[in-house]
């Protein structure tokens, strides 16, 4: 099942999405179904005009992610692989959805985009075994963890390199029934293939940095986990428009915009 979260202009809603061709429609559901039981309201309305994707996820809490997950790009970024996994956290104001520009910084000359697989938390978790872990997990989603590289290697920690506005695209909607032991992660920018690899490949793999990360943070329902970017990754400018794939989910695709220097 895929839940996407959608605006028609007034308040964000959430829908379960059924595809017939290459058509999009939305069943609409009652309130959150993050949150709290849903069901379906009868509205059915079809992606396009006046019917936009949302980020699927507002998390109310917290992103942890994972750096330096992929040893191919630990080694692009010149280093070994952590012996254990190196977690930081984005704010939830980085968060934006498909199609929603990534705003460049302006400290930054440098920023990058970075492909990766996002768990979305389902339930409090708290010390969850790696073989309990993935009961925990509502479902998937595609992230893109954009990052200011000059600030990242100026600042030392990576708060700003990372967690500027806009520098945490998800979407385009929560798939719940990924096998996501062996999927593709890919990026392109403007069309042209940067990184294609794959889950398999995770230096440490999903139940146990589930379990790893419950360790020293209570997860909350709708909490988001990016799981590290695979090698290929390089710079956007403005004017770029940049696509995250998670093979089993779909494209997050987001417009590379710079600010207006008169604003
Ligand atoms: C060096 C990095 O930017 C690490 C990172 O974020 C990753 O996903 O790996």
């Amino acid at each position: 099942m895929r839940i996407a979260r959608f605006t028609t202009g007034d308040e964000p809603r959430y829908a379960i999405v059924q595809q017939e061709g290459d058509r999009t429609f939305l069943a609409v559901l009652t309130g959150d179904p993050l949150y709290m039981p849903t069901t379906p309201t009868g509205e059915r309305l079809e992606l396009g005009d006046g019917v936009r994707l949302l980020a699927p996820v507002i998390p109310r809490s917290k992103v942890v992610a994972v750096g330096k997950n992929y040893a191919d790009h630990a080694a692009e970024m010149g280093g070994d692989v952590p012996s254990s996994p190196l977690l930081f956290f984005k704010p939830n104001t980085a968060v934006c959805g498909p199609d929603d520009p990534i705003v460049l910084p302006d400290f930054s000359q440098e920023v990058s985009y970075e492909a990766e697989l996002a768990l979305v938390v389902g339930r409090v978790t708290k010390d969850v075994s790696p073989e309990r872990a993935l009961d925990h997990i509502l479902g998937y989603t595609v992230a893109n963890d954009v990052t200011a590289r000059d600030a990242q290697r100026t600042d030392g920690q990576w708060a700003r390199a990372k967690g500027f506005d806009s520098s945490c695209p998800l979407g385009p909607w929560i798939e719940t029934e990924l096998d996501a032991e062996d999927v593709a992660v890919r990026s392109r920018v403007n069309g042209e293939p940067r990184q294609d690899g794959r889950t398999r490949d995770l230096v440490f793999d999903i139940p146990f940095l589930v379990s790893y990360i419950s360790e020293a943070f209570t997860l909350l329902p709708g909490d988001v986990i990016l799981t590290g970017t695979p090698a290929g990754v390089g710079l956007i400018d403005h004017g770029d428009r940049v696509e995250c794939e998670v093979e089993g989910i779909g494209v997050l695709s987001n417009p590379v915009v710079r600010r207006d220097p008169s604003l």
